[in-house]
């Protein structure tokens, strides 16, 4: 095992339904795709590696260290950032403002306050620097929730760039919207992820945007993993064309 986001043997129960049944996942620099039908337990990945859900069973490590289970603080100190299906901003705040929140740059002085520390001028150059990435600097100042949900989707990218994490968990980020807003959207996270030796895991439908970013993607279905390995060989394995079966997956081009 190798990479900086690693799940072993993570089993999660509901009652008496068993969403994940011993998933192991490895995720290292770059992308990799998690794909799989809907309630396969891909978000509910997502909510153990960040604390929210603890597991019945496995241990998630980061950067070779052991996250303790049911702690979203701690993990969030370990340098791990999500976005959500829908996203989950402060409609009243402006874009600058929300993006800000991610940095978790509380003013804790006088000084922070009136934005004259050293802390609070890096925080805003930070937020800047990502909002003119992203092509959201001329709208900074506006209220987050007047924006349309493609560019609400962009500035929930944007928070949780902000802290330069080590590892983002992306949820359907492409979900709902329009081409010219994925390009947006992941032209500036595949230059910023690249830079900053991001790992990035990203839950996607649309299997030619998975295939097109993803160099590796491993396949839920039922709580397991059905495969991992690169999107031609993940698409064409047995058991996930027969999971998909119906659902175009043959019409992937890779
Ligand atoms: N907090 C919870 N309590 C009970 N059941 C849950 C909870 N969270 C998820 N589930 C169940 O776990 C299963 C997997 O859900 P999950 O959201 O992880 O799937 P998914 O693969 O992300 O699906 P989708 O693609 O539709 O978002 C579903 O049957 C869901 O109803």
């Amino acid at each position: 095992m190798s990479g900086v986001l690693e799940l072993s043997g993570i089993a999660v129960r509901f009652g008496g339904n068993e969403v994940l049944k011993g998933v192991d996942l490895s995720v290292g620099p770059g992308f990799t795709g998690l794909i799989g039908p809907n309630g396969a337990g891909k978000t509910t990945v997502f909510n153990v590696v960040t604390g929210y859900v603890r597991p019945t069973g496995g241990t998630v490590t980061i950067g070779g260290e052991r996250i303790p289970a049911g702690r979203p603080a701690a993990v969030a100190r370990k340098g791990v950032r999500r976005t959500f299906q829908t996203p989950r901003l402060v409609a009243e705040l402006s874009v600058e403002a929300n993006v800000l929140v991610g940095l978790d740059a509380g003013a804790s002085t006088l000084a922070d306050y009136l934005g004259l520390s050293r802390a609070a001028r890096e925080a805003r150059a930070r937020v800047r620097e990502l909002l003119e990435a992203f092509g959201l600097a001329e709208r900074a100042a506006e209220p987050v929730g007047n924006l349309p949900l493609g560019s609400q989707k962009i500035v929930e990218v944007a928070r949780a760039l902000a802290p330069r994490p080590r590892v983002v968990l992306l949820d359907e980020p492409a979900a709902g919207l329009s081409a010219a807003d994925v390009t947006r959207m992941v032209e500036p996270l595949s230059r910023i992820g690249e830079r900053e030796e991001l790992s990035i895991l990203i839950i996607e439908h649309d299997l030619e945007l998975v295939a097109r970013l993803c160099p590796r993607i491993a396949a839920l279905h039922f709580g397991r993993i059905l495969a991992e390995g690169t999107p031609a060989e993940v698409v064409a394995h047995p058991d996930v064309v027969e999971a998909y079966l119906g659902a175009g997956v043959a019409a992937v081009d890779t």
